[in-house]
């Protein structure tokens, strides 16, 4: 039987540190090829610092271990805008203000390949057309277009070198809730329409059901359970994802209120002792969670760390 081919992205045993302790605790994963995988989870679970460790952008003072390899090898600052590019939660942070938007995308277009001046404008301007940028808003200057605007031209940046990987970090934040799922919807069609994968760090979960083909939870610095987005979110098996779940806003509460579901906060980095990080917070929790941290293992059809997952028999 032929080998299944190599994902395009592999990461494996990802841990970073920092002087008071590992923030990034082991984190393993694959992602394939036109896949859309979210990175979700608590703020500071370690979803960002992860996804812009695979993109080299460590802070200062971290140590990292473990390997990324992309399509094979490892990362390369050559990779860079060419096979993987990245979307920040602020659009103006990647656009520079003093220069019109579709003179930025046609520098990025000559940074990676021969084209002369006309040329690179013409595949900026039908890169900008694709996110619903017409010529008004491609000769703009960024800080003259709306949040919505923008963070579609920073799309159309990403992908105007039709990169094998693009890492989206909370790329909608910004948003008022009708452009976040516009703008995600945009992203998701963009990558399929170019064949890129997609990472995406995010808070809210029910985007990431509607546009993620799997999810990765994580909590403390580790993935808790790992598999498809309708299974993990329609069926979570982790005591802690059924909370986070739990704590999703309900239609006529204001947006990104958080139900006290999930009481008392994560543990910070180094203070976690030696059993499941979660226990402390877990109705669950028995004495073998606090005596001994789970590893990832399968139950029902996903990966999860946990030593009792809902559902399964005691
Ligand atoms: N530059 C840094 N120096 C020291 N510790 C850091 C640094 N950056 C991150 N950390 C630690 O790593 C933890 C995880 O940070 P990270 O930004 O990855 O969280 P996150 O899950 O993306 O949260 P959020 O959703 O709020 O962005 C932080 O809570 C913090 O303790």
């Amino acid at each position: 039987m032929p080998d299944s081919p190599a994902p395009l992205l592999r990461v494996d045993g990802l841990r970073i540190g920092f002087a008071d302790g590992e923030a990034v605790r082991g984190v393993s994963f694959d992602l394939s090829a036109g896949e859309v995988l979210a990175l979700v989870g608590e703020s500071g679970a370690g979803k960002s610092l992860t996804a812009r460790t695979l993109l080299g952008m460590v802070p200062r003072g971290a140590v990292v271990h473990g390997r990324v390899r992309l399509e094979g090898g490892p990362v390369t600052s050559a990779h860079l805008g060419r096979r993987l590019a990245w979307i920040p939660q602020d659009a103006m942070s990647a656009l520079s203000p003093v220069h019109r938007v579709e003179d930025q995308l046609a520098f990025a277009v000559r940074a990676v390949a021969r084209a002369g001046r006309r040329e690179a404008l013409t595949v900026a301007r039908r890169a900008l057309a694709e996110v619903g940028l017409g010529p008004e808003p491609a000769g703009a200057f960024p800080h003259t277009l709306s949040g919505g605007m923008r963070q579609r031209a920073v799309i159309a940046m990403a992908l105007v070198n039709e990169p094998a990987l693009v890492v989206a970090d909370e790329p909608t934040t910004a948003l008022d809730p009708e452009r976040q799922e516009h703008v995600l919807t945009m992203l998701r069609e963009r990558c399929a329409a170019t064949g890129a994968a997609l990472l995406l760090v995010s808070h809210d979960l029910a985007a990431v059901r509607r546009h993620a083909d799997r999810v990765a939870v994580m909590y403390a610095g580790r993935i808790i359970e790992r598999g498809p987005a309708e299974l993990v979110l329609g069926r979570p098996v982790a005591p802690y994802t059924r909370g986070l779940l739990a704590s999703l806003p309900k239609a006529g509460l204001p947006h990104r209120s958080r139900l006290p579901v999930l009481a008392d906060a994560p543990p910070a980095p180094g203070s976690a002792g030696g059993g499941c990080p979660f226990a402390p917070r877990c109705r669950c929790a028995a004495d073998l969670c606090r005596q001994q941290e789970p590893t990832l293992r399968a139950v029902d059809g996903r990966a999860v760390a946990c030593h009792h997952p809902l559902g399964e028999a005691v």
